[in-house]
């Protein structure tokens, strides 16, 4: 099938390749001429797992490509989705300024019938409003239908979570573009919820909001186990293994960040507003989300005391692991608030330092991880990245002033860490 993506972000690029990679031939378009120049020279904008191989092999395959042209995609393709940024404005509401200018541009180029598909995250309605759009801006009065298929992919291990979904959603208005939609995704073998327009952007919406709120909820509980000597991981754990429950997404630490969480959450607040209904329940977690990471800075700040001239390894700069992505990284208001209060910085992350630099320059960046505690007074652990599991700490407990480490992300053992020597403070343990 002939499918054209236009935005070639986090979703655009790694949807786009995958979709190349079970044999669609695909046009990914991007207004960000650096971009598609970068791509179209072989490079990469973003890291994640798996996706460099694959944009390289399809685009060999002649199935991938990339161009700054609307009019080029869509008159080329069947199916055209938009995958533009949907960010927050001062309110929490969602700027659909992105949403509203391509659906513009779509309409003003398509000359046959089009199935246009929204996989941004978009408030209940827009589909509405872009079918609307469409219709007004269309001077070829051509036949097309409006899809929402919202993306769950997470950042880190897109390709996976793309190529063996849990679930593919689509919403339509009429019947007429479900069997398009069920061919594109029929080579990633996944259930398939057809539902109405507006019932598959709730879904997203939804969905989201209910994952942070079982982030908030671990880590109101781990405010439960410090003050009683508990182990918070033992405790999700025998909640988790609840299959009603499960597992996942039950990790305390200091927080949640990205670019999805708390701007969907708050827009999701917005959205409910705006119908009507005072979304209190969401509200919470986001202030469990804030007092989480004040409740952490507060345990260093006991502990050190008066951080003006002294000295922190951070180690983790990336929102979570398995990415470069910063953008409301929890990891870098952390480094913020102890720069704030005077501390010097230094930092590693396996990945994220070119990205970091650009929106925390007063730090110093070290390459290897290893080489972080060299005269500092305490290290940090801000994001889960596996590796940091390998620190050397004896040798790194050997060149710091004092051995104390704030685990945010509870990485190591406490009791092997005091067996070790260390001071060590990690999140309800
Ligand atoms: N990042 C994620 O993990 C993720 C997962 C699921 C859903 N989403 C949602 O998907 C949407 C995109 O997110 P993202 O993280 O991929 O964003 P992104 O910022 O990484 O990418 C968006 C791309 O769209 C391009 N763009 C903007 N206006 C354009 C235009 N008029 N024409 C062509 N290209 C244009 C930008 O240059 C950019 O490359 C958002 O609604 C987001 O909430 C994101
Ligand atoms: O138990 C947990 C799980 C996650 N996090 C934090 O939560 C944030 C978000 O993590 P994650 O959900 O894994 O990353 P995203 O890539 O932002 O993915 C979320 O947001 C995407 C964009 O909407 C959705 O597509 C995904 O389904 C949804 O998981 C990160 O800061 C994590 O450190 C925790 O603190 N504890």
């Amino acid at each position: 099938m002939k499918l054209c993506i236009i935005g070639t972000g986090y979703v655009g690029l790694t949807t786009g390749a995958c979709f190349a990679e079970v044999g669609h031939d695909v046009t990914c378009v991007d207004n960000d001429e650096a971009k598609v120049a970068l791509l179209q020279a072989g490079g990469m904008p973003i890291y994640e797992p798996g996706l460099e191989e694959l944009v390289h092999k399809n685009v060999a395959a002649g199935r991938l490509r990339f161009t700054t042209s609307i009019a080029e995609g869509v008159e080329r393709s069947l199916v055209v989705f938009i995958a533009v940024p949907t960010p927050p404005l001062p309110d929490g509401s969602v700027d659909l300024s992105y949403i509203e200018k391509v659906a513009r541009e779509i309409a003003g180029c398509m000359t046959s019938y089009k199935v246009v598909v929204d996989k941004s995250t978009v408030p209940v309605r827009t589909g509405e409003k872009v079918a609307e759009t469409i219709r007004r801006y269309c001077r070829a009065r051509v036949d097309f239908d409006v899809v929402s298929n919202p993306e769950f992919l997470r950042e880190g291990y897109a390709v996976e979570d793309l190529m063996h979904p849990d679930r593919i959603v689509i919403g339509v208005q009429s019947p007429r573009p479900v069997p398009v939609m069920r061919e594109i995704y029929e080579p990633f073998r996944a259930p398939i919820i057809v539902t109405d327009l507006n019932s598959a952007e709730l879904i997203k919406h939804a969905s989201n909001s209910f994952l942070a709120l079982k982030i908030s909820y671990i880590n109101a509980i781990s405010i439960l186990c410090e003050a009683t000597g508990a182990n918070v991981q033992e405790v999700a754990l025998g909640m988790g293994m609840d299959h009603r429950i499960g597992r996942e997404f039950l990790q305390a630490g200091i927080g949640f960040g990205g670019s999805c969480f708390p701007k969907d959450l708050s827009a999701f607040i917005k959205i409910a507003e705006q119908l009507g209904y005072d979304f209190r329940l969401l509200k919470e977690v986001q202030r469990i989300n804030a007092e989480q990471m004040d409740r952490f800075v507060k345990k260093i700040t006991d502990t050190l005391w008066v951080l003006k001239d002294k000295t922190i390894g951070v180690l983790g700069l990336a929102f979570k692991q398995n990415t470069d992505d910063v953008r409301m990284s929890p990891a870098i208001e952390l480094c913020r608030r102890l720069l704030k209060e005077g501390a010097r910085l230094r930092v590693h992350d396996p990945k994220a330092m070119p990205k970091a630099r650009a929106v925390l320059p007063e730090a110093t960046y070290i390459e290897d991880m290893n080489d972080v505690a060299e005269g500092c007074d305490a290290l940090v652990i801000a994001t889960e990245w596996e590796i940091f599991k390998k620190l050397d700490l004896e040798r790194a407990r050997r060149v710091m002033t004092h051995p104390i480490m704030f685990d945010g992300r509870n990485l190591f053992d406490p009791r092997e860490m005091e067996r070790l020597g260390w001071i060590y403070k990690s999140v309800g343990r």
